[in-house]
């Protein structure tokens, strides 16, 4: 079992309710502003008006994940920091490998918001022997023959998917059967997986037609009768936000 397979158990049988979740990396913010002032302990009430909940909420939050605070004190922040973070699986480096390094792999094994985020890029992989070899981004491609292995040598658990359409579902069984449960798909094609693996698909061409879709009413294009369009934009920038 995967590290995020036991915390969603975990959570699961400790009863941590979904939008306590999502609201936690809202604390977490709020908790990094105070430590960034030297603040060392917090009211829950100065951290609820930090993070625009109200300090019930905030208690009833904390509480799911054994936080109670000191009576008269607060909060410690760097142990909730800790906490928090934990829960959110942030303690931990998340190891991604990108298949396909054509012009979308390559921005993305270029990107340097991952580190950031607690994303380490452990490995670029390709079919054409005429990219594997080259170096991107201080990395060397290798040949995707090696998938199986860099997955289980690096113990790599989210793969990004930048291959060519046909070949995406392939590459992902193979990334599946080797024990990968997440899976960031930018090929414009639906894959399949069995239960308990992840799939989340990008697909830009979607989010500009709906952004053309909503510039054409603004223009006062063609009306629909309500629930005949696709819903706003910010609906959809789920998968990129993720
Ligand atoms: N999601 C989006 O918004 C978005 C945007 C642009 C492109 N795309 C899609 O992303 C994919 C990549 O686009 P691109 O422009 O980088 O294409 P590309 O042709 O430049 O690159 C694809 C790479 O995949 C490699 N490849 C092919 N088969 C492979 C396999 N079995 N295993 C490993 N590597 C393999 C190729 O050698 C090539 O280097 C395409 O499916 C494209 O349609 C998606």
């Amino acid at each position: 079992m995967t590290p995020r397979q036991n915390r969603t158990r975990d959570r699961a049988e400790r009863g941590i309710p979904e939008a306590t979740v999502a609201r936690l990396p809202v604390y977490l913010r709020a908790l990094h502003g105070l430590q960034d002032r030297g603040v060392a302990t917090v009211s829950s009430e100065e951290l609820a008006g930090a993070a625009g909940v109200n300090s019930a909420k905030l208690r009833k939050d904390l509480s799911h994940l054994g936080s109670y605070g000191t009576r008269g004190v607060g909060y410690e922040v760097e142990y909730l920091v800790y906490q928090i973070s934990r829960e959110l699986g942030l303690t931990q480096d998340w190891v991604v490998a990108i298949i396909g390094l054509g012009n979308l792999g390559r921005a993305l094994a270029g990107y340097g918001g991952f580190a950031s985020r607690g994303f380490r890029v452990a490995g670029l992989l390709d079919a054409d022997d005429a990219i594997v070899g080259e170096r991107i981004s201080g990395m060397t491609v290798e040949h995707v023959d090696r998938l199986e292995d860099v997955i289980a040598e690096r113990s790599v658990s989210i793969a990004v998917i930048a291959t060519p359409a046909g070949a995406a579902q392939g590459v992902c069984d193979r990334v599946v059967a080797a024990g990968v449960t997440s899976v960031l798909n930018f090929a414009p094609v639906v894959l399949s997986v069995p239960d308990g693996v992840d799939v989340r698909k990008v697909d830009l061409s979607i989010e500009l037609q709906i952004l053309a879709f909503h510039e054409q009413r603004k223009a006062g294009g063609p009306e629909l009768p309500d629930g005949d369009g696709p819903p706003g934009p910010a609906h959809y920038v789920e998968a990129v936000d993720a």
